[in-house]
């Protein structure tokens, strides 16, 4: 793909006409010409390249180092409202000789499961017929669609919120639509993919993505999902990317890989990097280390090249994704011990845990009480019995795992801004989970 080869300066306090640019590009819906729309304030733009295959950091060039030095001042470490309120991290960056393997920036796109060889992922072909593919089609288009910034989403069994990455398991949508149900039975039957036969799946988001448009790296949320993620393809094709970065390496090492690891030039930063095709009617199952420990993500191409073969995603692609939400119940079985703890809680103190909770407008403050009681009251409380005679076990339960559940998103979510890495926050939510 042969990019233009950036690094830092050798000199501490070295000026360039060049800038590397974090946390903006296209894996997060942000093209070179927005990003140019707002550098160009500075001086003349020679281009905007991305830094890396990562999306999200990219070189803007300048043809004098004024220009740089004053975007730099102007935009470094701000959030910029022109780029989706993005905070810009901000670097000089210097053009390096092209003697590397070029070959590097590739990641060879496979056909089959086996050939990608992540544990846990499966791809099936033919899923369904082109007539099915049809009806599905036409089920979803005579209903409602959202629209986000650049593809329309349905979803049914529960919402999926995009701003806290989870579902709301207290607001069920109502079952999955009679349109899938054949697709549910043979998913159940499918001898391919195990431990599906007692799997409820009660989630499915339905993604509409405009020829072009892709995902952003992401693992879907833990604390949310069970363990079998399923994603019908209809439509139009495209490539699905996966990370498992190096330092995220909670789960055992994966096996050998005849895989692109990518090296960045700017952070040195090492991880594994696979592609599959995902021709339309075909199903890919994501579990275990394919579901916990690779990011996944769909690069924003309008033409990908498959063994050589160039392939136009020339009409919207529509996926169908099954999960089955992670109730809260059924997380206080793994996380038995802290919700004896929560059994202490005195009722009057419950309640306000309940009212914290159903003021939508401030779920933050509620969740912060949550976490705060969830930690106090044990120390306080004298009453070993819920005296509420309408509050059975089960609901101690449900709610006890919810603080847990709620603690452990916001310790999640704390280290992620403090690390702006993804799947820093994901490694410590699980080593919450397993410590508690
Ligand atoms: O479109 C797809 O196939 C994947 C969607 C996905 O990864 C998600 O909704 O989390
Ligand atoms: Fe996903």
């Amino acid at each position: 793909m042969g990019l233009p080869r950036f690094g830092r300066p050798k000199n501490d306090g070295e000026l360039s006409s060049n800038l590397y640019v974090a946390n903006c590009g296209s894996a997060v819906g942000i093209s070179d010409d927005d990003i140019a729309s707002v550098f160009c304030k500075f001086g003349e733009l020679k281009g905007v390249y991305a830094a890396d295959e990562s999306g999200t950091r990219v070189i803007v060039a300048y043809a004098e180092e004024g220009s740089a030095q004053a975007a730099l001042k102007a935009l470094h470490g701000r959030p910029c409202p022109e780029l989706g309120g993005r905070s810009l991290h901000i670097r000089y960056s210097v053009l390096q000789p092209t003697t590397q393997d070029q070959a590097s920036d590739l990641v060879p796109v496979s056909i089959t499961a086996s050939d990608v060889s992540i544990p846990g992922l499966y791809l099936m072909h033919d899923f369904i017929s082109a007539k099915e593919e049809e009806e599905l089609l036409q089920a979803v288009d005579c209903r409602p669609w959202n629209s986000l910034a650049k593809r329309r989403v349905q979803h049914y069994g529960y919402e999926f919120r995009y701003d806290i990455r989870n579902v709301n398991t207290r607001h069920c949508l109502g079952g999955l639509p009679s349109f899938v149900s054949p697709i549910l039975e043979r998913i159940s039957s499918c001898p391919t993919f195990k431990n599906v036969k007692n799997i409820v799946l009660d989630q499915l988001t339905v993604n509409e993505y405009p020829p072009g448009v892709g995902l952003s790296p992401h693992v879907d949320t833990h604390s949310a999902f069970e363990d079998l993620i399923f994603s019908l393809s209809l439509s139009g094709p495209c490539i699905m990317e996966f990370r498992r970065y190096e330092n995220g390496d909670w789960l055992p090492k994966v096996a050998s890989c005849a895989v692109a690891k990518i090296e960045n030039t700017e952070d040195q930063s090492n991880f594994l990097r696979r592609a599959i095709y995902l021709p339309p009617r075909s199903l890919l199952l994501l579990s275990g280390e394919a579901r916990y420990a690779w990011h996944h993500y769909i690069p924003h191409h309008k033409i990908d090249k498959v063994n050589g073969r160039i392939i136009r995603r020339a009409s919207r692609r529509v996926s169908f994704t099954f999960r089955k939400v992670r109730a809260g119940h059924q997380i206080s079985t793994t996380i038995a011990s802290f919700s004896y703890v929560h059994h202490h809680y005195s009722p009057s103190l419950l309640l306000m845990m309940r009212i914290t909770f159903a003021r939508q407008n401030s779920e933050n403050l509620g969740m912060w009480l949550q976490i705060l009681l969830s930690f106090l009251l044990p120390l306080v409380s004298t009453s070993k019995t819920p005296t509420f005679p309408f509050l059975q076990d089960r609901h101690w339960i449900f709610f006890s795992s919810n603080c847990v559940e709620f603690c452990l998103k916001y310790i999640y979510a704390i280290t992620t801004n403090l690390c702006s890495r993804d799947n820093v926050g994901y490694v410590v939510e699980c080593i919450g989970y397993v410590l508690l």
